[in-house]
C-alpha cells in the first residue's frame, strides 16, 4: 500500500502553495469575515472629548467638600458643546455628552436631590469619577487593527468609531463547489431506495461562506467520467478554487482523482489521517483543486483541516490555521491507529480545567458527531490515551 502523508506535511505544503490575492478597497457594511490588508492607525481619539458616563451632574468635586446645595447652572445633552463651568456650580449632565472645562467629576443622578435650581448631592464625589477621558479606548496615531486579521462584527464596529467607511482588504474570490455521486438527492426532493440526501452540499456550501467566499455552486455531478470532467472543466473556468465531494476513494465509481489527473495533476492523495483520509489536492491547469471525501464527516473535516488553512492563506490571514489546546481527556482511547484521529468532542470545565468527552459513535458517516461537537480532539498516530491524560483540542469555533 502506498505510503499516507503524515497531516503536518500535507498541510505544510498546502498552505505553502496558497498564493496571496489582490487588495480591494471596500465599504465596511460588506467587509464582515474579509481580511485586512494593511494595519489601520487611529486619526482622531475615541472619545474625542472627555464626556460623562452617567446620567447626572458634572462639578468640582472640591466644591461638594462642604455638603450644601450647588447651583446648577448649564444643561449639557450628548451632542452639545459645553461652556466652562461656573466656579462653585454643578452642570446639568446626560450620558455621552461633553465634560464641561473646570469640572473634575460626574454624580449620577440617582446620589443627587434636585430642588429647583439647586442639587444636594447624597454623596462624597471623587475626582474622577464617572468621566470618560477623551482617547481612553484609542489614541490617535495608535495602531487599532493589523495586516492579516479578519474583521468581525466589533472590528467593523472600531472601524466606523474611527469614521473609516472603506477598508483595505483582501479580494474576495470564487470557490467552486461540486458534489459527486449518482445516490445523492437534494433535500425537498422524494428519494427513491438507494438514494440518500445530499448533505455535503449545504455544509459546505456554508463553511465557504462563513469565510467570505463567494461560492459557485456546481450542483450533484453524476458518477460517470465524463460528467466529472465536465463539471471539473466548468469548474476551473467559473471559479478560483475547485473543491468537490465524493469519487476520490479507490472504487470504480470513483472518477474524481482519473479526471483531475487527465486536466491536470494531484499533489497529494491519501493522508494518515482518520476521517479523511483519501483527500485529493491538485491542480486542474492553474486552478487549484481540493477533493475532499464523500463521507459527510470526512469532508467536514478535511475542509476545516486543510482547505480553510489554504483559501485564508490566499487572503493573507494571520490565523489561517486554527490552534489546538491542552485540555485533560474524559476519555479512554486504548487502540493506537496508523492515522492521525480528529475525534468529535465536547469541552467541559472542571477543576479550572477544560475536559474531553467523546461522542459515542465516530464513524465517518456519523454527522451527528459534528453537529454534537464544539471541539476535534487530536490523537497522533501510534498513540493511546487513558482518562486524565493530557490531549490537543481544536476548538469548533476556530474552524467554521
Ligand atoms: N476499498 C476501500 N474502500 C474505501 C476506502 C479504502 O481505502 N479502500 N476508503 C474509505 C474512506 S476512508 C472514505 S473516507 C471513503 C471516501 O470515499 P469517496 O470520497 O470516494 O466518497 P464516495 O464513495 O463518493 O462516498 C462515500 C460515502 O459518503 C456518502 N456521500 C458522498 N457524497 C455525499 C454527500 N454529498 N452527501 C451525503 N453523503 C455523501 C456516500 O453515499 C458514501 O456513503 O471511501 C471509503 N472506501
Ligand atoms: O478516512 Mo475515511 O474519511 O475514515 O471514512
Amino acid at each position: 500500500m502506498a505510503k499516507l502523508t503524515p497531516f503536518d506535511d500535507a498541510l505544510h505544503q498546502i498552505v505553502s502553495d496558497a498564493s496571496l490575492v489582490g487588495v480591494e478597497r471596500l465599504p465596511i457594511v460588506q467587509c464582515r469575515g474579509a481580511v485586512l490588508a494593511e494595519e489601520i492607525r487611529a486619526g482622531i481619539d475615541v472619545p474625542p472629548v472627555d464626556n460623562s458616563a452617567m446620567d447626572g451632574y458634572a462639578l468640582r468635586a472640591l466644591d461638594a467638600r462642604d455638603g450644601q446645595p450647588l447651583l446648577v447652572s448649564q444643561r449639557i445633552p450628548a451632542g452639545q458643546v459645553a461652556t466652562p463651568l461656573m466656579p462653585g456650580t454643578a452642570a446639568r449632565i446626560f450620558t455621552g455628552a461633553p465634560v464641561p472645562p473646570g469640572a473634575d467629576c460626574v454624580v449620577a443622578q440617582e446620589d443627587c436631590q434636585r430642588d429647583g435650581d439647586h442639587v444636594q448631592l447624597s454623596t462624597q464625589p471623587s475626582t474622577g469619577q464617572h468621566i470618560r477621558r477623551r482617547g481612553e479606548d484609542i489614541a490617535r496615531g495608535q495602531t487599532v487593527l493589523s495586516a492579516g486579521q479578519r474583521l468581525g462584527a466589533a472590528q467593523l464596529g472600531l472601524l466606523a468609531s474611527l469614521g473609516i467607511d472603506v477598508a483595505p482588504v483582501r479580494r474576495p474570490f470564487k470557490v467552486a463547489l461540486m458534489c459527486t455521486g449518482d445516490e445523492l438527492r437534494e433535500p425537498g426532493q422524494a428519494i427513491e431506495p438507494g438514494q440518500i440526501y445530499n448533505s455535503n452540499r449545504p455544509m459546505l456550501a456554508a463553511l465557504l461562506a462563513g469565510l467570505g467566499m463567494d461560492v459557485v455552486d456546481m450542483g450533484i455531478v453524476g458518477d460517470s467520467p465524463e460528467a466529472t470532467r465536465q463539471a471539473l472543466t466548468n469548474a476551473a473556468a467559473a471559479a478560483d478554487v475547485v473543491v468537490s465531494s465524493g469519487g476520490v476513494s479507490v472504487g470504480e465509481e470513483d472518477h474524481v482523482k482519473s479526471q483531475v489527473e487527465a486536466l491536470g495533476w494531484l499533489s497529494l492523495w491519501k493522508l494518515a489521517i482518520k476521517p479523511g483520509k483519501p483527500l485529493a489536492y491538485g491542480k486542474l491547469g492553474d486552478t487549484p483543486f481540493f477533493g475532499l471525501p464523500g463521507n459527510p464527516v470526512s469532508s467536514f473535516v478535511t475542509f476545516c483541516l486543510l482547505v480553510r488553512p489554504y483559501l485564508l492563506s490566499m487572503l493573507g490571514d494571520n490565523d489561517a490555521v486554527p490552534s489546538a489546546w491542552p485540555v485533560s481527556a474524559d476519555f479512554d482511547w486504548p487502540k493506537s491507529g496508523s492515522r492521525q484521529e480528529y475525534a468529535r468532542a465536547r469541552l467541559s470545565g472542571e477543576g479550572g480545567r477544560l475536559s474531553a468527552s467523546l461522542y459515542p459513535h465516530q464513524g465517518s458517516g456519523v454527522l451527528s458527531s459534528v453537529a454534537w461537537c464544539d471541539a476535534l480532539v487530536v490523537i497522533p498516530p501510534g498513540t493511546t490515551v487513558s482518562r486524565g491524560d493530557t490531549v490537543s483540542a481544536i476548538p469548533m469555533s476556530l474552524l467554521d
